[in-house]
């Protein structure tokens, strides 16, 4: 079972004393408690007041913070205790707005009525025109179903609008793009396929998200078959992507062949599954994967991988272990082998905390915050769109895979999602290879 990760601010006092704010993160950090941002929102003679995010499992452990920090005494204390992750989302992350001003009956008879209608008409007369006179080509529908919501499950498509709109709050900042949420109450592949291709014309592609498996599966493929516009599942391919890039770059440091690597996938589903077929396409020659479910084990086995028994086996027989159960703490750290590559990516709670797998021995670990595929779907889709492309072929999410590679830095297992270059790395990348394709 996992649970939501518990993140609050605090807003500390502390006397304006050097010393008196590493006492306080001593005191967090010592209870287990993750300090994100930092803000100093006043700093006075007598004192200094900071905002401190912590990150915490429950509310009982950040009761037993917030009473840490009170014991420490000379005059350090909490002020009060909020949730700056609701507060972020008050009213929405997203918001549509207008790319033109509207000042005078000029502007409205130019941007409205009656100018709009023979932009209308050019369209109709010769409908590629959209690609010019419209934003199509530049928006990207993001497509749920709500039933694999992150790792929390089929919580339907009105709970999972954060994620949804936090998709559409990157495609912008990374990719420039429009990402517009579609919340669908159904998740019947025939109903699915059938409203998308009904709407599909106001788009110039669609992210197919947290849509759980087996349906995901044939939602892909026949909307892909079908549609003239690029369709992407992110959960099986942008993460598969970046799967790959971070494989290859602990490889790399490791001195090791990917392809001569024994590959453990431990979860089957929309990720598992399309991270095993990426391993196989790049030349893993032994991947083997486990899953609660026959019929994950047999699709795996269709695309040519093999099954384990049980989680302990794949844990002892794999030099890279890939996990995307939804499973929080599924790895025991005693079933670590010593210089293991594991990436446990599960979300909002990995199977095992990086931090546990290290010490336990791996020599290269990461959780699904940091191998994310926000990684990959901006720039996919900023390629795909550039390139004026139909479909993601394979091609083009190896090259994605390497431009991740690319640009990471020396000692980094992938690069920081805010590092613009990264992005516009994976776009060149895709759009290059897409023109390749298309010769
Ligand atoms: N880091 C990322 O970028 C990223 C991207 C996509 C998905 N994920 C994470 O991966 C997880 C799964 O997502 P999904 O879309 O593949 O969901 P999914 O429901 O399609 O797949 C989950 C699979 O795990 C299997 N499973 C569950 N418990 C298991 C257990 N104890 N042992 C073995 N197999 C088990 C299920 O049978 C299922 O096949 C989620 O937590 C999600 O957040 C992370
Ligand atoms: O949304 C994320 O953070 C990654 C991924 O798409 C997931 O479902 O976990
Ligand atoms: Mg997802």
């Amino acid at each position: 079972m996992t649970s939501t990760p518990y993140l609050r601010n605090l807003i500390i006092e502390t006397p304006s004393k050097p010393g008196n704010f590493a006492k306080v993160a001593y005191a967090i950090g010592k209870l287990e408690g993750d300090i994100g941002d930092i803000q100093t929102i006043k700093v006075g003679t007598l004192s200094t007041i900071r905002d401190v995010s912590v990150q915490c499992n429950d509310a009982e452990q950040l009761d037993k913070i917030v009473e840490a920090i009170n014991a420490i005494g000379d005059g350090i204390q909490v002020q009060a205790i909020s949730d700056d992750v609701l507060r972020a989302h008050e009213g929405g992350k997203i918001h549509m707005k207008g790319k033109v001003e509207i000042r005078s009956l000029g502007d409205l008879r130019r941007v409205y009525t009656p100018g709009v209608a023979n932009v209308c008409k050019v369209i109709e007369k010769d409908p590629q025109q959209a690609q010019f006179f419209t934003g199509i080509s530049n928006t990207v529908a993001i497509v749920t179903d709500g039933t694999a919501i992150l790792g929390l499950g089929n919580i339907g498509p009105v709970a999972g609008m954060p994620v949804m709109e936090g998709k559409a709050v990157l495609f912008d900042q990374f990719a420039g793009i429009s990402g517009i949420p579609i919340l669908l109450d159904t998740s019947d592949p025939d109903q699915v396929v059938e409203t998308v291709k009904h709407i599909h014309q106001g788009f110039g592609g669609i992210l197919l998200e947290d849509i759980g498996s087996p349906h995901c599966f044939e939602i892909e493929e026949r909307l892909k078959a079908e549609l003239n516009i690029p369709v992407m599942h992110d959960d099986q391919h942008g993460t598969a992507v970046v799967a790959l890039a971070s494989t290859l770059s602990a490889c790399r440091q490791a001195g090791v062949k990917l392809g001569d690597s024994v590959v453990g996938q431990i979860g089957l589903g929309a990720a598992g599954l399309a991270i095993s077929r990426m391993m196989m396409a790049y030349g893993v020659k032994k991947m083997q994967g486990i899953d609660m479910n026959e019929q994950a084990l047999e699709r795996l086995l269709q695309y040519g991988g093999t099954t384990a028994e049980s989680l302990e086996e794949i844990m002892a027989t794999s030099d890279i272990v890939i996990a995307t159960t939804g499973v929080q703490g599924l790895i025991k750290p005693e079933m670590v082998r010593p210089g293991q590559i594991i990436l446990a990516l599960s979300n909002p709670h990995a199977e095992i905390q990086p931090e546990a797998a290290l010490e336990a021995g791996a020599a290269f670990a990461a959780d699904g915050r940091l191998v994310n595929n926000v990684l990959g779907f901006p720039g996919i889709f900023r390629g795909a769109l550039n390139a004026k492309t139909t479909k993601i072929t394979y091609d083009m999410l190896i090259a994605a895979a390497l431009a991740i590679l690319d640009s990471t830095k020396h000692g980094d297992l992938v690069p920081h999602p805010l590092d613009p270059n990264v992005h516009q790395n994976v776009a060149d990348a895709v759009e290059k290879a897409a023109n390749l394709s298309s010769l």
